[in-house]
């Protein structure tokens, strides 16, 4: 790997327009889709969404938990999908949403962040909830191998805001530290959702990127997620899972007009 996760992302985000898609095999997606609730099932549904977005989309977005419901099988589909999206072009965001104390957190930056790791992702989302200082370590082996995080900072969901207001500015502050010196964007960014209608925190420091969940079935448009960032819209890679991957027969299409929509109010 020869350049750090925020160049290679802001490269891509340029070259194909800022969009990441998820890939969520949830049961009731794989029952639309008329595939069996089974490993078999999550394997087709993974690698068609792979097939239909990788050449599209600047980054994917795995969601772990739909994977880890199998147990070995569904993270043997994991780690086949992983090096197949990466052969394919796109930069893979793993949302596993990892925080723990700092000697337990080696193990994840181990197995995600290690170029070499049989899992190894171009960057991953972590929770700082255990402390900002407990990600410390996570973040020096992201710096080693070109890798990148996403720190959750303000979460798309709203049962979240009573909890993380009250931290945010800790994160967001930790999160400018880590991008200190970077060239260009750094490979340290955050989680804000796109469903927010105020971020209440400023962006303009950080340094490094902001993934935004929560376009279209949690009710966001792109032209909400270019209001909630105004600042900082070169930086913003909005994310999208649900209402592109409702019919196998259309990702490809929708994951276009969502990127259009989003080159449209975010470069505009
Ligand atoms: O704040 C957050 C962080 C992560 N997510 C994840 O993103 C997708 C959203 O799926 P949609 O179908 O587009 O709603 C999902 O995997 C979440 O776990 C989030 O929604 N919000």
């Amino acid at each position: 790997m020869s350049e750090p996760f925020g160049v290679r992302l802001r490269t891509q985000m340029e070259r194909r327009g800022p969009l990441c898609v998820g890939i969520d095999p949830s049961p009731a997606l794989l029952t639309a889709w008329g595939l069996d609730d089974s490993p078999a099932g999550l394997e087709r549904f993974s690698f068609t969404v792979a097939e239909a977005v990788a050449d599209v989309a600047a980054a994917v977005k795995p969601q772990s938990a739909f994977f880890e419901r199998w147990g070995s099988r569904g993270v043997a589909v994991l780690e086949r999908l992983i090096p197949a999206l990466r052969e394919a072009g796109a930069l893979v965001v793993l949302d596993a949403k990892r925080g723990d104390i700092a000697s337990t957190m080696a193990g994840y930056a181990e197995a995600y962040l290690e170029q070499g790791s049989p899992m190894a992702v171009d960057a991953m989302t972590v929770s700082p909830y255990l402390g900002f200082g407990s990600l410390a370590g996570t973040i020096a082996t992201a710096h080693a191998n070109d890798a990148g995080l996403f720190v959750l900072a303000r979460t798309s969901n709203p049962e979240a805001a009573l909890l993380q207001e009250t931290v945010a500015d800790q994160i967001f502050e930790g999160v400018a530290a880590a991008n200190e010196g970077a060239a260009g964007l750094g490979s340290v960014g955050v989680v804000v959702g796109a469903t927010l209608d105020k971020v209440g925190h400023p962006l303009d420091r950080l340094g490094g990127p902001v993934l935004s969940p929560g376009l279209g079935a949690q009710g966001a448009s792109a032209a909400a997620v270019a209001r909630l960032f105004s600042g900082v819209r070169h930086a913003v890679l909005p994310s999208v899972s649900r209402a592109v991957l409702g019919d196998p027969a259309r990702i490809r299409s929708l994951t276009e007009r969502y990127r259009d929509e989003c080159v449209r109010h975010l470069r505009g």
